[in-house]
């Protein structure tokens, strides 16, 4: 979704308007009626009109007091439907297992992503539009930034389809995407390795792998040890934290990595 910079609380909100692109969003989440959904940035109900369909749990989050207030009533009728008035950067994560169904601020698109792909969440799998590029960058073979590499050694990211600007009401001046997220089998006790291994990597992008970790190690997970670190996908390196984590002491997660 998307919204021009230093707009108001709603000016330049985009709204989905293809009712289709909706159904097949909250299709692709595979909700079962026992699931807890967060919806986040619930607009006028484009996308909670189809989760309550499924009869799961939904909480839809928006922040903007007459959209929170429109949704309580279009909603009021159906028991599954919770409309929470609140920040969605700033509410607390369901602690059981939850799916996300969303199409939320361009802006608040890195935010959201490090609140939900921390290590402690309890999200199992979300389908979201974003904007194009910013799917175009998290789900590259090797993405750009360390952090990006974290989420993607961690869940699996896959970039669905393109969404054209005509799909929202006003149209944005950016298309967007179809992001489908999926928690992979990454184990927590390797997480810190993980990072210490992607930090160092990629602050030493042009260096042969093998000058930086064990070459046997790396061609247990795939990696040639003259690789530059910089082309490495992050399935290797999370193969790599996996090999290494066992039986020594990590440095701690950064604080930013576990809010
Ligand atoms: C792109 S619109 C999507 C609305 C609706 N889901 C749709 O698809 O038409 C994003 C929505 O997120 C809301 N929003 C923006 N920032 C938010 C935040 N920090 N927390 C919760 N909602 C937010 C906006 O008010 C807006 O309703």
């Amino acid at each position: 979704m998307p919204s021009a910079p230093g707009a108001g609380r709603s000016a330049g909100v985009h709204f989905l308007a293809t009712p289709a692109i909706a159904a097949h969003l909250v299709q692709s989440c595979a909700i079962g009626r026992d699931d807890l959904v967060l919806e986040i940035g619930a607009g006028q109900g484009a996308l909670t009109r189809h989760l309550a369909t499924t009869g799961a749990r939904i909480l839809a989050v928006e922040r903007d007091d007459r959209f929170a207030r429109r949704l309580t009533a279009r909603f009021r009728d159906q028991p599954n439907v919770r409309v929470v008035h609140a920040d969605a950067r700033q509410i607390p994560l369901p602690r059981r297992r939850f799916l996300v169904v969303a199409n939320i601020p361009y802006a608040l698109s890195t935010t959201l992503l490090r609140r939900l792909l921390t290590p402690r969440t309890a999200l199992h799998r979300a389908e979201m539009l974003v904007e194009w590029g910013f799917a175009k960058r998290i789900c590259a073979t090797v993405p750009r930034h360390a952090e990006q590499a974290w989420w993607a050694a961690r869940f699996d990211l896959h970039l669905v389809s393109r969404v054209g600007a005509h799909h929202f009401s006003p149209p944005p001046r950016i298309d967007s995407a179809h992001l489908s997220i999926r928690r992979n089998h990454f184990p927590r006790s390797a997480e810190e390795a993980l990072w210490t291994i992607l930090s160092t990597a990629y602050r030493q992008p042009a260096t042969p792998a093998r000058t930086l970790f064990d070459r046997h190690a790396l061609r247990r997970a795939g990696i040639r040890p003259s690789q530059p670190t910089a082309t490495v996908p992050p399935h290797q390196w999370a193969q790599l934290a996996r090999d290494l984590s066992p039986g020594r002491t990590w440095p701690a997660l950064p604080r930013r990595l576990r809010t």
